[in-house]
């Protein structure tokens, strides 16, 4: 979800609930065919019937292809197509004049339950994410921190991976603020989590933790790893170069850095709290560094 833009979140959302609704005029419709022994509508006959409905069009036009790749997305293309198939051996039996076996019935109302079920899944997770996003940064709120990190913890626990938490925190940024505006400042705290974002795995998950200060979760790092990832970053901060009036020269700003393992030796919130101390110790030793929990 990280790697979509507000934007793109709320369109999802606004073309789900489309979506929806003409589905829901669909499924109206093919409930009178069959209650009323009409004739049924040609395309719903034809065995590529899941891509002609409305749905069906949206869902393999390019206005959705940016979450093509999302698995909820691909099971709900999945289920509205067996829910199609089924739909049409229904509407087979009016076109021959012969009755609609039970079971060929529950096989549908099974594939439509699936769909609507994934339906709601993928709009669900998609509002959710919007809703927990901060909406300056885009970055995660605290509101699922701690969850999240409990299940990266119970994974550890389970010896199933490493995971690593790393803690960054803008240098002088007050400085920023003071000289040239908050809104200045608001531009780099937007454009740093972006330049960070861009040195993320897709499953990483970046957290804005205070005012200038973000957390991050690396599943299936270890702290070596981790450290490398962070110096990445660190020096992708500090390539950036704004522009602000005064700043003729260009600016340039820098984060430090505390690295710690999530490991089952401390709490979720003590590694938090390691993670932060690491940070600060970078701060300590001159800032613009990355500092390793020992
Ligand atoms: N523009 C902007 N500023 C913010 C936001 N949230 C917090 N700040 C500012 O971030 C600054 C943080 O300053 P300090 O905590 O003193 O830290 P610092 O100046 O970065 O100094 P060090 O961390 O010691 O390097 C404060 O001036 C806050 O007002 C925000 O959303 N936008």
């Amino acid at each position: 979800m990280d790697s979509f833009t507000n934007q793109q979140l709320q369109l999802i959302i606004t073309q789900l609930d489309q979506a929806i609704q003409n589905h829901d005029c669909w499924y109206k419709n093919l409930l009178r065919v069959l209650v009323a022994h009409l004739s049924p509508e040609e395309t719903d006959l034809m065995p590529d019937a899941h891509r002609r409905c409305l749905f069906g069009q949206w869902y393999d036009s390019s206005q959705a292809e940016f979450i093509k790749e999302h698995p909820a997305f691909i099971s709900l293309g999945t289920s509205h197509e067996k829910m199609h198939h089924s739909a049409r051996v229904l509407l087979q039996r009016i076109t021959e004049n012969t009755p609609i076996a039970v079971s060929d019935w529950d096989q549908f109302s099974n594939h439509l339950e699936s769909m609507r079920f994934a339906f709601q899944t993928l709009r669900h997770e998609f509002a959710d994410a919007v809703q927990n996003r901060d909406p300056l940064t885009e970055a995660q709120t605290r509101t699922n921190l701690l969850t999240n990190l409990s299940q990266q913890q119970a994974l550890v626990e389970r010896g199933r991976q490493s995971c690593a938490l790393v803690m960054l925190d803008l240098d002088h940024f007050k400085h920023i603020n003071d000289e040239y505006g908050h809104a200045a400042g608001d531009e780099v705290l937007v454009s740093t989590v972006q330049c960070i974002k861009s040195a993320l795995r897709p499953y990483d998950q970046i957290y804005r933790y205070g005012g200038e200060e973000f957390i991050i979760c690396m599943p299936d790092t270890t702290v070596e790893q981790a450290r490398q990832a962070a110096e990445r970053m660190r020096s992708a901060v500090e390539a950036q170069c704004f522009q602000f009036a005064g700043s003729d020269a260009g600016l340039n700003v820098t984060a430090s850095f505390g690295v710690s393992a999530l490991s089952s030796s401390f709490s979720v919130e003590e590694t938090m709290d390691r993670a932060d101390q690491a940070m600060y110790k970078a701060k300590s030793a001159g800032r613009n560094r990355v500092v390793v929990d020992d």
